[in-house]
């Protein structure tokens, strides 16, 4: 028998039989878990779809767990993702559940979707951020997930600015690392004439652009995986995509990870028809609509200090409602149902034209 080192043969086949010994009882565990998430799921009694049966905030203090008991060797990431698929397994034994994202397949989008709900959905790739809004909306797709920033690139304003009409809910997010890579035919840099990608993309990889392919043709399209469907069709281009995109559309890595900044990561949110509990560890969305009158925005903003609550992020729009109406998102430490929330809420009502909560979710787990 070949062995690998200088690992004995017999060391070998013991060690292996330990393996099987625990592989026979991790399959029975997940079939007993399986067990009892199908009775959990006929305990909350004859529900019409899977989206009944979803519970984010229970897969998040089930993750939280699993990150707090972690002492290795295998790392938080990859102990989340096992898990996760396990959650996701367990519920698609009531129905898988159908989940909206920009497409077609290969986009970062999908991956999102894949990190946050698991492999045991049904993707439905749709064609623009709009959709996706529209089919979580009416109902064809039980939840949607959406780019809402980037750390080298800032806000996507498009979608922000859905959130001024739409009556969906943030029920979750999502954090990326996102790895850009140039794919082509043939996988030789000299070919290369023209590079295709979602303009978010060229702009991650700039330097790294004007470095390597300063002369290439750069046009911009929807997605990176429709990029890489025209990389396909033609020896002297190229697309910038991630890198499932090059399995999905057979094309070879020409370079990556090509992105300027390392750390490059891509929120997305999960949007849904309806609000959930409390995980213990949330966050809340509002689009704060103000009055135009001295000191508005401080007197809207001060009661989140008042009740300790911490602010991520505030951002100004135009409200649509009026010219030099302004509306602002703005993300709080806490839920909604939670008390220090709700005071805030109440007190900031009194200055504000109109508040909309937009959703009070779990906090990414890694
Ligand atoms: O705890 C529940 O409510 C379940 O349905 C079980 C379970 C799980 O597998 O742990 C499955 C799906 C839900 O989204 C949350 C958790």
């Amino acid at each position: 028998m070949a062995t690998s080192g200088n690992i004995n043969p017999d060391d070998l086949a013991s060690l292996r039989e330990r393996i099987d010994g625990i592989d026979r009882t991790i399959q029975e565990l997940i079939a007993e878990r399986a067990q009892f998430a199908g009775q959990v799921g006929r305990a909350k009694g004859k529900l019409a779809a899977a989206v009944d049966y979803y519970r984010p905030e229970r897969e998040a203090q089930v993750l939280r767990r699993v990150v707090d008991r972690n002492d290795g060797p295998l790392g938080d990431e990859v102990l989340v993702r096992l898990f996760r698929e396990i959650m996701s397994a367990c519920l698609a034994q009531q129905e898988p559940l159908k989940i909206g994202f920009l497409g077609p397949e290969g986009t970062h989008s999908q991956q999102a979707v894949y990190k946050h709900f698991g492999h045991s959905i049904h993707g439905l790739p749709l064609g623009t951020i709009d959709e996706v809004f529209g089919e979580v909306q009416s109902g064809a797709a039980d939840f949607g997930v959406v780019p809402v920033e980037n750390s080298t690139q800032g806000t996507i304003q498009s979608t922000l600015d859905m959130f001024l009409s739409s009556q969906v809910k943030i029920c979750g997010e999502v954090e990326l690392r996102v790895h850009q890579h140039l794919l082509s035919r043939s996988g030789r840099i000299e070919d290369i004439e023209r590079v295709y990608s979602h303009p978010q993309s060229f702009a991650q990889c700039k330097a790294w652009l004007r470095q390597y392919l300063p002369d290439a043709e750069k046009i911009p399209l929807a997605s990176n995986a429709e990029a890489a469907r025209r990389a396909r069709s033609a020896d002297d281009a190229a697309a910038i995509a991630g890198i499932s995109a090059a399995n999905v559309y057979g094309l070879k890595a020409v370079a990556g990870p090509i992105e300027d900044r390392p750390d490059n990561t891509t929120r997305f949110l999960v949007l849904g028809r309806e609000l959930f509990p409390p995980s213990g560890n949330d966050r809340t969305s509002l689009l704060i609509f103000i009055k135009d009158q001295p000191g508005a925005l401080h007197h809207v903003l001060a009661p989140f200090a008042r009740h300790g609550l911490s602010m991520n992020r505030i951002e100004s729009r135009p409200g649509h409602t009026g010219r030099w109406q302004y509306a602002f998102f703005v993300d709080i430490g806490g839920h909604v149902e939670e008390d220090a929330v709700r005071a805030a809420l109440d007190e900031l009502a009194a200055f504000a034209q109109e508040v909309k909560v937009l959703g009070s979710y779990p906090v990414a787990i890694t």
